[in-house]
């Protein structure tokens, strides 16, 4: 076995934790099923030889017997098939809350390589193909080849000859290196399509109103039918050729069936067999027959299990930032940068910035676009590591390195628009649960935000995905809100008069300063304005 696949074993073997018990018992409580319906062919074999005898005295006994094995094995798959919904939907919940994590502390270079349309073709598909094979399909194959064996043996016992005929018609074609090899490039190809369509749709329904508006329906379209059509191409090739090795095993499956029966009528003619045997041998067969069938179906979901996996492994593998306890810093006073220099990939952004802001003293971050100004913000978030160069943030006896723990230290605006679908209370409330009434009004105020009053359903007014429903800088202005609901000593700002008129946005900074006196400020922006009413203005170019 390679490593990659004892690394896959592994991991699968990691999700199971939790649930082995009731994995255990799901297995234990099949295998029971099994042997009453195996019990279930011996007991109704004896009542027909019974039956056929003069002398039938026990036969209310056997039927008995018959009835209750068939009764309990009903019973049993009941509760197991009960125990296994239970126990697939508990752990697809959990493997799909480990993805989600993974994804929401991935570092920002994994964040920019994977579109969030595949992430979620992952997290959803993905998911649900590797739960459902380990908590069903793969206990449910292992129990398949278990009656297949035992039935198998039981036959043997009473013919070896028909066994023997059984096992030779075989379509063992179905295990076959090509076999495995076609279908799992299809079932690779699929996924790779689906997670395409789902980038598109995504993107498409996100920006539907901006697609119509920009007359790109047309184009937008066509990107979703062709790689809905790619999808169907593929999914066609895939169904054809598992509809032609079903029907390949189904014709040699009742060619055996048939071989046996002409087999059993002529041994019961020739009175080498009774007709009980005769009756366990059409069960018996059965009872072979169909876990086959079963088994065939089941490597081609094996072969998507696989694809899943690696996929699901590809996606978790990413880089995550490590935790680090949160540090909130009293008494702060000032943060200093110090030649600091920091570069994407191969493009230096920022180059032996230095720069001191106080508490007290807001600061104005100026340059033209694409100069690094946001990325200055990521850095100040520890969203980014500095390529050189220091950030520390000072109180009164000493300096700290900067952390992602002293993040709890920051209130940050973004640029754009970044409020959650809900009710405007419930986007305040995100950043600080325990917040009062007075609180709410102190941050509406302190944003400009009073319109929301005059709004029907004032601070209960539901805003849609992306903010709809509220103009641009509605949007903005409760985003700033947001961001005044939590009590923290530095105050980040990026470009939050972007989207207001010049009297608006005068009020709105006017506040901020008067009210960040005892604040760390520090307004990224464009606003000339703005970064007259500073006490330092740092230019980035
Ligand atoms: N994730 C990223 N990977 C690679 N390069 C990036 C990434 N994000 C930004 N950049 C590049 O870094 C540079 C600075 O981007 P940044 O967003 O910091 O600029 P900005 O000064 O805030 O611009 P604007 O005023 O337009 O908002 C740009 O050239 C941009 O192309």
């Amino acid at each position: 076995m390679n490593s990659t696949a004892l690394h896959q074993i592994n991991w699968v073997w990691s999700i199971t934790k939790g649930h082995r018990s009731a994995l255990l018992i799901y297995f234990l409580l099949e295998l029971a099923a099994i042997a009453l319906s195996l019990l279930f062919v011996l007991w109704s074999k004896r009542a027909v030889d019974i039956a056929m005898q003069t002398n039938a005295s026990d036969m209310k006994m056997v039927l008995i017997l018959v009835a209750t094995s068939l009764l309990f094995a009903l019973v049993i798959r009941g509760f197991s098939g009960w125990l296994s919904e239970r126990t697939t939907l508990k752990m697809g919940l959990r493997l799909q809350q480990q993805m989600i994590e993974v994804q929401m502390m991935s570092l920002w270079k994994v964040v920019k390589d994977w579109h969030s349309g595949d992430i979620q073709s992952r997290i959803h598909s993905d998911c649900n193909e590797v739960v459902s094979m380990v908590a069903y399909s793969g206990i449910s194959f292992l129990l398949t080849l278990i009656r297949l064996l035992a039935s198998f043996a039981f036959l043997w016992s009473m013919d070896p000859m028909l066994a023997f005929m059984i096992l030779a018609i075989t379509p063992l074609f179905l295990f076959s290196k090509v076999y495995f090899r076609r279908m799992r490039r299809l079932s690779r190809d699929v996924k790779q399509k689906e997670s395409d369509f789902w980038r598109i749709l995504q993107e498409n329904l996100r920006f539907r109103m901006v697609i119509r508006a920009m007359d790109l329906l047309s184009g937008r379209r066509e990107k979703q039918e062709n790689s809905q059509d790619l999808i169907y191409k593929l999914k066609s090739e895939q169904l054809n050729f598992a509809s032609f090795t079903q029907l390949a095993m189904k014709f040699t499956i009742n060619i055996g069936y048939l071989l046996t029966f002409i087999w059993g009528v002529y041994r019961l003619r020739a009175g080498e067999i009774s007709f009980g045997t005769m009756t366990a041998f059409l069960q018996l067969v059965g009872r072979i027959q169909t876990p086959i069938l079963t088994l065939s179906g089941f490597f081609s979901l094996f072969i998507r299990f696989r694809t899943s996996l690696e996929r699901i492994m590809e996606l978790m593998s990413g880089e995550r930032e490590p935790f680090v306890a949160p540090q909130k810093i009293r008494g702060l006073r000032t943060l200093y940068i110090d030649n600091l220099t920091f570069k994407y990939e191969d493009e230096k952004v920022i180059d032996g910035l230095t720069i001191k802001v106080k508490i007290g003293e807001p600061a104005a971050i100026i340059g033209s676009s694409g100069k690094g100004k946001t990325t200055l913000m990521r850095l100040l978030l520890a969203l980014l590591q500095p390529e050189n160069g220091w950030i520390w943030l000072a109180d009164y006896r000493q300096k700290y390195v900067l952390t992602a723990g002293h993040r709890v230290n920051f209130a940050y605006v973004p640029q754009g628009n970044t409020l959650f679908s809900g009710s405007i209370r419930e986007n305040l409330l995100i950043a600080n649960p325990q917040a009062d009434e007075e609180k709410l009004k102190y941050a509406l105020w302190l944003s400009c935000s009073e319109f929301v009053y005059h709004l029907p359903n004032g601070i209960d007014t539901v805003v849609g995905e992306s903010g709809h429903g509220l103009s641009e800088g509605q949007a903005q202005r409760i985003a700033i809100a947001r961001a005044m609901m939590r009590d923290c000593d530095i105050w980040l700002f990026d470009e939050i008069t972007s989207a207001l008129d010049k009297e608006t946005a005068g009020n709105l900074t006017g506040r901020l300063i008067k009210a960040g006196e005892d604040k760390l400020c520090i307004f990224v922006t464009h606003d000339f304005n703005l970064a007259e009413n500073c006490s330092q203005t740092i230019y980035i170019n």
